[in-house]
């Protein structure tokens, strides 16, 4: 024997129970079958709603009723030959009448008890039951259809009736023993005490039916058809990667569905439990997928985790007080007073300093419960010996459950460390001995991140999702989406990164879309975005809360380099090629890098000195493993470099620092480059990354530039360079002379940093730089004399892009 249970949404109109019929008559087929229907969707709370406007004394629950009337005519018309159609639709017009007559009473005494409601619920699932039988027979198939009212007895609990096991197994065996039927069909829900007044069996009602049925004639198994294909790893619409769990345990399907996967209601599988009876989770609308199946013992194969589930609406209440302390008692008569207010607590949990004592409750209660907690510990709080009772709203509970957890070390650590790292902060943590499931409650505002970050943790080994929001789409940027748009597959692929871009800002325009820009036309896309406003574009960033966010950083703007404090404050991980913030008070470079620290992310720089040469990340390889530096002597300029390796004299200065601007070597803004400023930053960063406390104004910086190359504008300073040809000349003229190359050096050494136009002989490590070259020499404790040395071309936009590219990686893994 087998029970199969259709619900709601499976039965909700003509074109659905014919999926159930062909279901109902394929399962027959192998076995002795016993069908139990749930009354159409959405008809119970029709006739609730009926129920209780007439006991307002609104007649409109005439129109409620009607539609109820309606749906179940027309579910006959579609459904049954015209010629067999009569009678049916005289038992649905006579029970609606009857309805009719039940609701006017209640409209006319103004009274609704809880035995007239299970009265009239009781309709839903009587009519559709003969509904689907009568179907069912004229398709040729024979059922036997019978009322649950005369089989599952309870008491008089109307609403929530307690099943009266005893009796009510004696009579489902007796009637299915002595029938001969191979196809049984009953309406789930409805009940009846001992005197035949019908009751009801509560929320999840026609699932109970099913297992009280399939637990008394000792079925196979228990089919639960309904419109998902089984339990999810976690719910599909806070996780578009959540699968269907193929296998699932009793135990884990309980706190799986308490924690809101609605596919089972817990207390129904209680009677096919006790019996180990095997439960299917199938899909009347893809009944060929494999469902779940939910069975006694947890199965050792698949995720440690089975499944990820979350409650909202949750409130802390926190109890707290030192006068707790080793007093036994507190506990008890906080549960109490709880307790006697019929709250539910979903969660405890206790700090072994007996400090304070936390439960979650459903929100709703909060209010009440501080009411009677903080009247339970009056006299202790007019002592201060404890707090009145403290509560926070808009919780959730986040959980991973999973019976194999318990024989797994590292699993809450995985749990935490996956959610810290994305800034959600865990308020409370549960974790009962058994180890079946571990709860954190989090801001409610967390909880679709908390949801797919711990997802991607314990179920995702294919790749994890990166979204990056890029402001700055001048010359390194657009090569930085460029390069990006590349190299997605390989990073999908090769590296189970997936990376998408969320939004994309210049100083014009913006544009944020949270499911990915397309790297192929964020041009034409951006153009038509929103006009640029950075507060909007941060507010945009954190409001949306995405797990794995990094910020990136391609303009050369103060602003943007000001938001950065905000942003990793929210643990949303930095990348910047913009120096401003790595180069301002020393004050402000610590407290970013102390922020990153504190928030679980990262702020990454790497391409502010060199661009993509690893230098930052040489010099911290070489500190962490316990060098020290002594000294830096550096070329850190790629214009400078390019122009003092392209100017002989032959062309003009200025023009070859135009042709510095124009293959994409110098700063937005030139004049920072030759004066020396771009210069002093790098050392700069370099000797703080070194552990140096230093300032810009520390730097001595021998300008080789004329005053007057410095005033005005841009178009000022090349105009003003011509005029200063001479000048450039003679510095030309000089070194060559002393048969030297010029080359702007910086160095750091003993504490001080300084920058400056030098002779460089050709005996000298920083002679051979062709370029746009760079080079810097590390002297340590551990290469005193041979400095470590890093070298090649430090400027450009396709390289720089290269470097922040691999930042972004960085921060992502
Ligand atoms: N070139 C190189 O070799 C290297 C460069 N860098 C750094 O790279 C950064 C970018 O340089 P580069 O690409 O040449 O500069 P560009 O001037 O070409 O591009 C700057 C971008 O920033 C945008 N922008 C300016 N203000 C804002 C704002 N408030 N919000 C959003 N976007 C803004 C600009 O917008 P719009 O397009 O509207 O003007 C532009 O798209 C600089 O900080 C530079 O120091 C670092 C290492 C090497
Ligand atoms: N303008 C810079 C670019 C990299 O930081 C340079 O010329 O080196």
């Amino acid at each position: 024997m087998q029970v199969l249970k259709f619900g709601g949404t499976s039965v909700a109109n003509a074109e659905n129970i014919r999926k159930v019929v062909s279901i109902v008559t394929a399962a027959k087929q192998k076995d002795k079958t016993i069908v139990v229907v749930s009354a159409l969707g959405g008809v119970t709370d029709l006739l609730l709603s009926a129920s209780s406007l007439a006991a307002e004394g609104d007649d409109s629950y005439k129109e409620k009723l009607a539609v109820v009337e309606q749906r179940h005519l027309e579910a006959v018309k579609q459904l049954i030959p015209v010629a067999q159609q009569s009678q049916l639709l005289s038992l649905v017009k006579k029970s609606c009448n009857e309805l009719e007559d039940i609701c006017s009473g209640i409209y006319l005494l103004r009274e609704l008890t809880t035995r007239s409601k299970d009265r009239i619920a009781s309709y839903g699932e009587w009519l559709s039951s003969r509904i689907i039988a009568e179907t069912i027979l004229s398709n040729g198939v024979e059922v036997a259809w019978k009322d649950s009212r005369e089989l599952i007895i309870t008491n008089s609990n109307y609403t929530a009736a307690e099943v009266d096991f005893t009796a009510t197994a004696e009579k489902v065996r007796q009637y299915f023993s002595s029938s001969e039927a191979g196809l049984f069909l009953l309406p789930g829900f409805i009940s009846a005490d001992k005197k035949g007044i019908t009751t009801t069996l509560g929320r999840g009602g026609s699932d109970y039916t099913a297992a009280i049925l399939a637990a008394c004639v000792d079925a196979v198994n228990l089919e639960i058809w309904t419109d998902v294909s089984g339990m999810m790893t976690a719910d599909p619409r806070l996780t578009a990667n959540a699968r269907i769990i193929p296998r699932i345990s009793y135990q884990e399907a309980m706190e799986l569905s308490h924690f809101g996967a609605k596919v089972i209601y817990p207390p129904t599988i209680q009677p096919v439990m006790n019996k180990r009876i095997p439960v299917w989770i199938k899909n009347t609308f893809a009944p060929q997928d494999e469902g779940t199946l939910i069975e006694a013992a947890a199965s050792k194969t698949g995720n440690i985790v089975r499944g990820i589930s979350s409650i909202n609406n949750i409130a802390l209440l926190s109890l707290e007080g030192s006068g707790m302390i080793g007093i036994p008692g507190f506990s008890k008569r906080l549960f109490e007073a709880l307790s006697n207010e019929r709250i539910n607590v979903i969660l405890i949990t206790q700090s072994s300093s007996e400090h304070s004592i936390c439960v979650a409750v459903d929100s709703s209660a909060a209010a009440l419960a501080k009411q009677v907690v903080d009247a339970a510990f009056a006299n202790e709080i007019t002592l201060q010996k404890v707090e009145p009772l403290t509560i926070e709203n808009e919780l959730s509970v986040a959980a991973l459950v999973g019976e194999n957890m318990k024989s797994h070390p590292g699993i809450s650590g995985r749990m935490f460390s996956a959610m810290g790292k994305n800034g959600v902060n865990i308020r409370a943590i549960a974790q009962g001995s058994s180890e079946k499931n571990i709860s954190a409650v989090i801001s409610t505002k967390d909880v679709r991140k908390a949801i797919n970050v711990l997802h991607e943790e314990f179920f995702e080994t294919t790749y994890k999702q990166v979204n990056l929001f890029i402001a700055g789409t001048g010359n390194v940027g657009a090569k930085l989406l460029g390069q990006l748009q590349k190299q997605l597959g390989f990073l999908q692929q090769q590296m189970k990164l997936q990376v998408r871009l969320v939004g994309v800002s210049n100083s014009r325009k913006m544009l944020l879309k949270e499911e990915g820009i397309n790297l192929e036309k964020w041009k034409g896309e951006l153009e038509n975005g929103e006009s640029a406003s950075l507060e909007s574009f941060v507010e945009g960033i954190i409001s949306r809360n995405l797990r794995n966010s990094i910020f990136v950083d391609v303009t050369a703007n103060d602003k943007v380099a000001a938001v950065y404090d905000k942003l990793l404050q929210k643990s949303i991980s930095v990348v910047a090629c913009n120096k401003i913030a790595a180069s301002s008070a020393y004050e402000q470079y610590k407290r970013l890098k102390d922020l990153a620290n504190e928030f679980n992310c990262q702020f990454l720089f790497e391409t502010n000195v060199g661009a993509a040469l690893p230098i930052i990340g040489t010099l911290n390889d070489l500190l962490r493993s316990g060098d020290r530096v002594n000294r830096i002597d550096a070329v850190l300029s790629g214009t400078l470099n390019f122009v003092f390796n392209n100017y002989d004299g032959s062309r003009p200065f200025a023009e070859v620092v135009k042709q510095a601007q124009d293959e994409g070597y110098t700063e937005p803004d030139p004049r920072l480059d030759l004066s020396g400023t771009d210069v002093m930053r790098k050392i700069m960063i370099l000797a703080r990354e070194a552990g140096e406390k230093i300032e810009m104004n520390e730097i001595s910086n021998e300008s080789f530039m004329p005053e007057s190359c410095m005033q005005g504008s841009v178009a000022d300073f090349y105009a003003a360079m011509a005029k200063e040809e001479k000048h450039f000349k003679a510095l030309f003229d000089n070194a060559a002379k002393a048969g030297c190359k010029l080359k702007f050096v910086a160095t750091f050494n003993n504490g001080k940093a300084a920058v400056g136009l030098q002779h460089i002989d050709p005996a000298h490590n920083l002679y051979h730089l062709y370029g746009k070259d760079n080079i810097v020499l590390f002297y340590t404790e551990r290469y005193p004399e041979q400095p470590m040395v890093v070298k090649g071309a430090g400027a450009g936009a396709e390289v720089t892009a290269s470097g922040v590219f691999a930042d972004i990686i960085r921060a992502s893994r």
